[in-house]
Order: structure tokens, then C-alpha cells, then sequence
């Protein structure tokens, strides 16, 4: 197992005095390369900050970050941004492409502008896998929003980067969209070796992963290996007790709408406008906004960065993991 990326001692403050914010308290990470990474965790429990700090878009207040062996705080501005552009690639959760380029402009545009040359074979492989053949000439207002956000997908993977970070890179997708971006992610792993780390509240997107890692105030929590959706919502709502009991379990789906109806019945006043939204519009296997998050991991322990080495046969194989998302989609 070799590591990507890790990170030592991560501590982020924002502010200062009764403004002042701890994002992240003393984490230690590492991403193994090859492996697909899911970050969860409330609103507000530090998942965007930790990723923009692991993919050197921001630096900390104390702690370290190493991409493979190099140390990031070590680096002068043109080395950090040349490793920014060469070694890692984005994702965003709109999408963020050029709107006056093609497509085919924005996936080279990386490359273009650190005057590298276009491997075509690896262009033609990518937009082959992600269905866009027929898609390269037009401009991002020609396309859906899926297609924009696999277009920014080819473009994360034209440089071959150490890692692809993605922030909510579903989040503005339909399911039929998002299921294609992350079936593109999880075979960018499986078949490119791309490492993959991706922030999410939802655990149907979570269960593309090899590991998902929970956050809650600035800390990892846990962690799990090869989970299911029902596996990442079960642990979901062990290791956010209060934030599932405030919001009547807001990790479920209703199964009907009479559940539902109990749901926002008088007896719940704390429900989430969320939970209320009908059925087909919910999106019960994400989390909801934290309304008290000081309530979660305020025992003034420090979590654990991982809970130890999974059993062997908790192991995730490709095999594994292919069969997973077969039996889901
Ligand atoms: N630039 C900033 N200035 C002040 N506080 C900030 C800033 N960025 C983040 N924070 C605070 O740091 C904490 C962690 O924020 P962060 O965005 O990392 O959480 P998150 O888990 O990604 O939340 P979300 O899911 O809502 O995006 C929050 O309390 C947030 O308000």
C-alpha cells in the first residue's frame, strides 16, 4: 500500500477572539494511492477545508501536508503551483469550465497552459470512457449539466495527476448524472489507477468509494472500508447520534408518504425542511444542515485518526467493489 498524500498535525483556525473558528484540530490523514475516498460529515465539520488543505489550494495554521514525498509548506509560490497544475486535478461542484472553449478546449486547457504536449491516445481513452465523443466541439452552454461536469472530469485526468480531489462533484447533478460521474470515478480508479478523493454528504455517493472517512468538528471520527449505502447510513447515524435524533432520521428514505407524514407531524418539530420536501424530491441519504453541531464529539477526547487495520476479509478488492456497484446500479 503506498500513500499519495498525507497529512500530519492538520490544524486550521479561522478568525480570532469569539469569532474565532477551529476547522480542523489536529488531524492526521493519508490517502492511499489507487483508492477511491469519500469525506463525510455535517455542514461545517471541516470535509472542504481538510480536502483544499490536502490538495494545497490552502495552507494551515499548524500541521503538515506531503504530496507522495514532497512537503508542501517546503515549497516557494511557482514549485506549489506548478505542483498544483502537474500533480493534481478538481473537480468542482459547478463544474467551473471555460464558457467561450469547446469542450475539447477546456479538457486540454491544463495542458495548454503549462505548454505540455496532448498525449491523444490518453485524450481519446478518457473521452471514450466518458461518452463524449460526440460532444468536443461544443461549448459548455451546449451541454447538460452532467455532460459539463464530464468534461471537467477529462479534464482533472488529462495531466495523469497524483490526485483528483472532488468537492461535491455530484451535488448540482441529477441521479442519472451523477450516477455516470461517479461510475467514471470509480473506473478511473479501478482501471486507470487514478487515486480519487472526493467530499460528499451522500452515502449512495459515498458507496463508490474504498473508504469513506467521517468528519465531525474538525476531526476524523471513523472510518470504513468497502461499505454499502445502508453500511455508510447505519454508521452515519451512530456516529451522529444527535444530528440523527434532532432531525428524525433524516438519513432514511420515507417509505411512504404516511411515514412521511409522521415525519412532519407534531411530535417532530425539529424535522428538517428537507425531510419535509416530498419523497421524490428528498435526498434522505445525505446529510442535513447541523443545526448543534458542539453537540457531536464535544467530549474533549481526540478521535482516533483510523480505527486500525480492517479484518482481512473486511478487505475491499476491485472484485469487490465492481460487484458493489453492479448490485447498486
Ligand atoms: N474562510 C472562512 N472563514 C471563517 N470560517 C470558515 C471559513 N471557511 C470555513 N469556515 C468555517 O470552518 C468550519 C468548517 O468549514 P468547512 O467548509 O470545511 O465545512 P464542510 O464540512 O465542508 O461544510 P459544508 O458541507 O457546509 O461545505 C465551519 O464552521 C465554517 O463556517
Amino acid at each position: 500500500m503506498s500513500i499519495a498524500a498525507r497529512a500530519k498535525g492538520l490544524t486550521k483556525i479561522y478568525g480570532s477572539g469569539s469569532a474565532l473558528v477551529t476547522a480542523l484540530d489536529r488531524v492526521d490523514f493519508e490517502i492511499v494511492k489507487g483508492e477511491f475516498t469519500a469525506i463525510m460529515g455535517p455542514s461545517g465539520s471541516g470535509k472542504s477545508t481538510l480536502m483544499h488543505l490536502m490538495a494545497a489550494l490552502d495552507t494551515p495554521t499548524d500541521g503538515e501536508v506531503w504530496i507522495a514525498d514532497t512537503a508542501v509548506s517546503s515549497l516557494a509560490d511557482t514549485p506549489l503551483t506548478v505542483l498544483r497544475r502537474d500533480r493534481i486535478g478538481f473537480i468542482f461542484q459547478a463544474f467551473n469550465l471555460v464558457p467561450t472553449l469547446s469542450a475539447r478546449e477546456n479538457i486540454v486547457l491544463p495542458l495548454a497552459i503549462a505548454g505540455h504536449k496532448i498525449d491523444e491516445a490518453w485524450f481519446n481513452q478518457v473521452v471514450d470512457v466518458l461518452g463524449l465523443g460526440d460532444r468536443l466541439t461544443h461549448k459548455p452552454s451546449e451541454l447538460s449539466g452532467g455532460q459539463q461536469q464530464r468534461v471537467a472530469c477529462a479534464r482533472a485526468l488529462m495531466n495523469r495527476p497524483d490526485i483528483v480531489f472532488g468537492d461535491e462533484p455530484t451535488g448540482n447533478l441529477d441521479s442519472t448524472s451523477a450516477a455516470e460521474v461517479l461510475g467514471f470515478l470509480r473506473r478511473s480508479v479501478d482501471e486507470f489507477g487514478q487515486t480519487v478523493v472526493m467530499v460528499t454528504h451522500d452515502a449512495h455517493a459515498a458507496s463508490y468509494a474504498d473508504r469513506a472517512v467521517f468528519l465531525s468538528d474538525g476531526r476524523i471520527v471513523d472510518e470504513l472500508r468497502g461499505a454499502s449505502q445502508e453500511e455508510l447510513l447505519q454508521a452515519m447515524a451512530r456516529i451522529y447520534p444527535r444530528h440523527d435524533k434532532a432531525h428524525d432520521e433524516p438519513f432514511r428514505a420515507p417509505a411512504s408518504e404516511a411515514d412521511e407524514a409522521s415525519a412532519t407531524s407534531e411530535g417532530a418539530p425539529e424535522v428538517s425542511a428537507k425531510a419535509q420536501e416530498p419523497a421524490d424530491q428528498a435526498e434522505p441519504t445525505a446529510f442535513e444542515p447541523q443545526a448543534d453541531r458542539s453537540a457531536v464529539y464535544r467530549d474533549g477526547g481526540h478521535a482516533p485518526s483510523h480505527r486500525g487495520e480492517p479484518d482481512d476479509e473486511e478487505e475491499p478488492t476491485v472484485e469487490r467493489s465492481v460487484a458493489r456497484r453492479a448490485a447498486l446500479d
